[in-house]
């Protein structure tokens, strides 16, 4: 990516503190709404073919606006029940769907002291999300803040907010926001699914039918973890590799073992502090976890910024990609590139592998759509040319594929935002500082959005003519706005090119030993049990 002749401002040691350089960027950069500098998504990140949409759902003039104690919602003791006793916390996604049902397309709910607007309108999330201001809040990080101010510790993108936040979002944003600009990962990214192409043989060759690949999770999280560590740390760590080095086992266990826990002590934050002598493990293992988060991310950065000093000493010219750009240029002090690699490391694992796991398993379902993705590739690109990324918009397909599987499955079935202002939306009067739940896996179901919309159709993202779009917010798995996924081109890029690969490669098939498999919500949306696909060679 970058040619860095000269460094002479390298980081050299590990700063103590929090993040350094805190100017008024808001009002140094003159932000306001919608202006300029925003990045809304382009028309093409958020269209569905013909479906005509309605704008946005608007209170009329003469309309008279409800509060919040006229929302309908469930009551707190049947939100304790649902949740603690019938182990809500696994089905929240279906739970969505049911209160939608039954209280409306807007409905409240109270969790102890948080009250939480839920949404699960499309109009009105386009409402809610093109209104946005500047530096829009997910969420009340206060728990992640907290570990960090105890271990002095800068924030990321994802739990940083106002001017710290907009002003690595416009750094990293200028890095990997477009597809051109992840474009030049191709390469590296092709010889990580080279890697998972022998993997699925190597693995299929140790079972008895000579064909499956069990629990093929396991497998992409595993190629999810190279690809995304190509990426932001310029190293391979041999996740794919029959042998995986020692070092790298090691860190993959512990990243691994850091996934499942960090997702049960996310509940951490949920319990009130003065509780925490009484009832110590959720924060503890919340603090553990993020260590090693931290600990491994660390390792990489300050791996690469030894080698690159070593290089300079030798007067060698310094090349490099992501993370040699962040050291270069200062554009983050050391501290905020530790946590960003952190929190990107964090959300651009567990989402792309899921993502494949689920992609698989609907194709192995319907082989007549298989069928036709297979037909397209070979169309375009022949039995064995290795896609590269300028050849994916050749392939809607397989976009489609990717699009449909994340409107079936969202990996996040549902996103927030606190409201920054007082809004009227679905006539009614939400304050600034409420709560918004945005019912993605509602919408994503939606009959009148997404006509036969538990059905598998891949080919209804494919326009029919360059006119054939409208702006969606039924499926917005990525978010949207300025602050929407900062990883999306880089996860596309790595779905696009392997389930390409694969597809060309192999006919994929439900095995015997696999049971139907269904969602369920572990943090994010999950398959809740293994997923076991056959992989045939087509030649
Ligand atoms: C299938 C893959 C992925 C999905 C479905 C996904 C989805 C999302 C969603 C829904 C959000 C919240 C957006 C919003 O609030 O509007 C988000 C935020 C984020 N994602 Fe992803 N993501 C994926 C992969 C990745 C990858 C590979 C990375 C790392 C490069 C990544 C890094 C992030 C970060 C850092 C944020 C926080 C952005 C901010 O607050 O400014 N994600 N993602």
């Amino acid at each position: 990516m970058a040619l860095l002749k000269q460094m002479r401002h390298l980081y050299l040691r590990r700063p103590s503190g929090k993040a350094e350089n805190r100017h008024s960027l808001l009002c140094a950069l003159g932000f306001h709404k919608h202006s300029a500098s925003q990045s809304p998504p382009t028309v093409e990140e958020n269209v569905l073919p013909g479906n005509g949409i309605p704008s946005a759902a608007a209170v009329g003039q003469d309309t008279p606006v409800k509060t919040l104690k006229d929302m309908p919602g469930p009551s707190t003791v049947s939100n304790i029940i649902e949740f603690f006793y019938r182990d809500g916390f696994s089905r929240i996604h279906e739970i969505q769907l049911q209160h939608s049902q039954k209280y409306g397309r807007i409905f409240k709910s109270r969790f102890g002291p948080q009250l939480v607007v839920s949404i699960a309108d499309r109009d009105m999330i386009a409402e809610v999300l093109r209104a946005e201001g500047v530096a829009p809040q997910r969420a009340n990080m206060e728990s992640w803040q907290e570990y960090r101010d105890k271990r002095g510790r800068a924030t990321g993108l994802i739990s940083a907010e106002g001017e710290d936040w907009l002003k690595m979002r416009s750094v990293l944003r200028q890095l990997i926001m477009r597809p051109r600009d992840v474009a030049v990962f191709s390469d590296d990214i092709n010889g990580v699914v080279a890697d998972l192409v022998a993997r699925v043989r190597a693995l299929r060759g140790q079972q008895p039918d000579g064909l499956t690949v069990l629990n093929v999770n396991d497998l992409f999280f595993n190629y999810a973890m190279e690809g995304i560590s190509v990426i932001l740390y310029e190293r391979r760590l041999g996740c794919l590799e029959e042998q995986i080095p020692r070092l790298s086992q090691e860190y993959i266990a512990a990243v691994h073992l850091m996934f499942s826990s960090f997702k049960t002590s996310m509940y951490a934050g949920a319990i009130p502090k003065w509780l925490r002598p009484l009832i110590p493990k959720p924060w503890r293992d919340f603090c553990h976890s993020w260590d090693g988060l931290f600990k491994f991310s660390q390792v990489h950065v300050d791996r690469k910024l030894s080698e690159i000093q070593a290089q300079l000493a030798a007067g060698q010219e310094v090349k490099g990609g992501l993370l040699t750009y962040l050291l270069a240029t200062k554009d983050l002090t050391l501290e905020e590139i530790y946590a960003n690699m952190t929190e990107m490391l964090l959300a651009g694992v567990d989402t792309t592998s899921f993502t494949l796991a689920w992609s698989t398993y609907l194709l192995a379902l319907h082989p007549q759509v298989q069928q036709q993705i297979y037909e397209e590739v070979v169309r375009t690109l022949g039995p064995d040319k290795v896609p590269v990324s300028e050849d994916i918009p050749s392939l809607p397909l397989i976009r489609g594929l990717v699009k449909e599987t994340l409107r079936l499955f969202p990996v996040l079935p549902g996103n927030g935002r606190i409201t920054q202002t007082d809004l009227v939306v679905g006539g009614y009067l939400i304050p600034a500082g409420t709560q918004l739940a945005l019912c993605h896996y509602s919408t994503s179901l939606d009959e009148d959005t997404f006509p036969g919309a538990t059905q598998f159709q891949p080919q209804r993202w494919v326009r029919r003519d360059p006119t054939d779009h409208v702006d969606n917010f039924g499926s917005i798995p990525f978010g949207y706005g300025i602050r929407s996924c900062i990883g999306r081109r880089v996860a596309e890029l790595e779905m696009h090119l392997a389930l390409t690969q694969l597809i060309q490669k192999f006919r994929i098939q439900v095995s015997p030993l696999t049971q139907e498999v269904h969602a369920k919500t572990h943090g994010l949306l999950t398959p809740g049990g293994p997923i076991n696909v056959q992989f045939v060679d087509r030649q």
